[in-house]
Formats: structure tokens, sequence, C-alpha cells
């Protein structure tokens, strides 16, 4: 397996990692996973209930130790945006493939987030979304092997970028 197997989405919540990621392993045939939702099937429960229930550093672990166990060989991955807090898990998905970070200015981000108390971010109650975008941001920038400012793009644009930043290689080597 070489490194460019598969192409790691990471972000805020709300960069578009989930909406990216499908239409980008449809476009470059390959399998999509949105780990999100392999933590949500795996327990059973919602996020947001997760992180009521244990708090946001349970679903941290969770997630953790979700993504250590992906098998990630030729897929798009999207991640949740605290994936960036586990070392360990960032280095295991960088082993998998190039990491594609989405960045978005913070007021796009609030404005594109309609559910910020119901959708799960793991994040302490008094952190406001301002620090938590301020503490993350170098995180993801630390562990992006490419990134893609997402503001004022399409879904469409931004998948055609991904692929043209990658060197447009998938349609002849995996097609
Ligand atoms: N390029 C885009 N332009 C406008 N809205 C977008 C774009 N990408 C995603 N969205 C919207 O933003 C919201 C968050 O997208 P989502 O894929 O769930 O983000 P993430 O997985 O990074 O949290 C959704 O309502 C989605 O439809
Ligand atoms: O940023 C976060 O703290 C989180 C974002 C969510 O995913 P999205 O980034 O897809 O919204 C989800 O992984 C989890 O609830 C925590
Ligand atoms: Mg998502």
């Amino acid at each position: 397996m070489t490194r460019s197997n598969s192409i790691i989405l990471i972000g805020m919540p709300g960069a578009g990692k989930s909406t990216i990621g499908v239409l980008l392993a449809k476009e470059i045939a390959r399998d999509f996973v949105d780990t999100d939702l392999l933590i949500q099937t795996h327990v059973g429960k919602t996020l947001q209930d997760i992180i009521n229930e244990a708090g946001h550093m349970h679903l941290r672990e969770l997630e953790e130790a979700t993504l250590l166990q992906l098998q990630g060989d030729y897929h798009v991955v999207a991640t949740g945006g605290s994936a960036v807090y586990s070392d360990a898990a960032m280095q295991f998905l960088r082993s998998l493939g190039q990491v594609v970070y989405l960045a978005l200015p913070e007021d796009d981000l609030v404005e594109r987030i309609d559910n910020m108390t119901r959708r799960g971010i793991a994040k302490p109650e008094e952190q406001s979304f301002s620090e938590l975008y301020a503490e993350r941001v170098p995180l993801y920038e630390k562990y992006a092997d490419i990134t893609i400012n997402c503001y004022a793009k399409t879904p469409a644009e931004i998948v055609a970028e991904v692929i043209y930043r990658e060197g447009g290689k998938y349609a002849e080597v995996d097609a």
C-alpha cells in the first residue's frame, strides 16, 4: 500500500468534509467512509447523545479508536472535526494516504452550522466556537498534505480542486 492510495479529509465542523467526501469518492471511483457514521453505528447512539451521556472527551476517545481501526485502502475518508486531537490517529491516517484540509473562514462555518448544539461538537461547553477555531486551525495545518481554500466555492469546484492538486491521477490509475 502506498501513501497516496486514500484521501483523508480534515477540517472544522461545517467545512464540508462529509459533503465533499461522497462526491469525490463517486468522481474517482473510490469507496467512501464517514468516520462519524462508523462511531454512531458502532455505539448505537448519535454523537450528541454520546457527548451528553459521557462527555466530549469520551467521544474523542471513541473517535481515536475508530480511526486507528480504519481499513482505508483506496478510500475517501471524511473524518470528524475533532480527529486532529489524536496525534496517533493522524499519523495513522497519514500512512493511509494524502490528508486534505478543507479550510473555510470562521464566519462561513458559523453561517453553515445551524445545529451547533445538536451537532455533537467535541468541545467543552464553555469553549466558544471562536476559541475552538483558533485552537484547531494550527492542528489542521500541521497534519495537512494539501490545503484547499473552500471560501465561496461550490462542492463541485472543491472536488475538482482536490483531484487537480492530487495530480489528477485517479481516472488513469483506478478507472
Ligand atoms: N461548498 C459548499 N458550499 C456551500 N455549502 C456547503 C458546501 N459544502 C458543504 N456545504 C454545506 O455545509 C454544511 C456542512 O457540511 P458537512 O459536509 O456536513 O460538513 P462537515 O462534514 O465538514 O462537518 C451542510 O449543510 C452542507 O450542505
Ligand atoms: O468538530 C467536532 O468536534 C466534531 C465534529 C463532528 O463531525 P463533522 O466535522 O463532520 O461535523 C463529529 O465528528 C463529532 O461530533 C465532533
Ligand atoms: Mg461530517
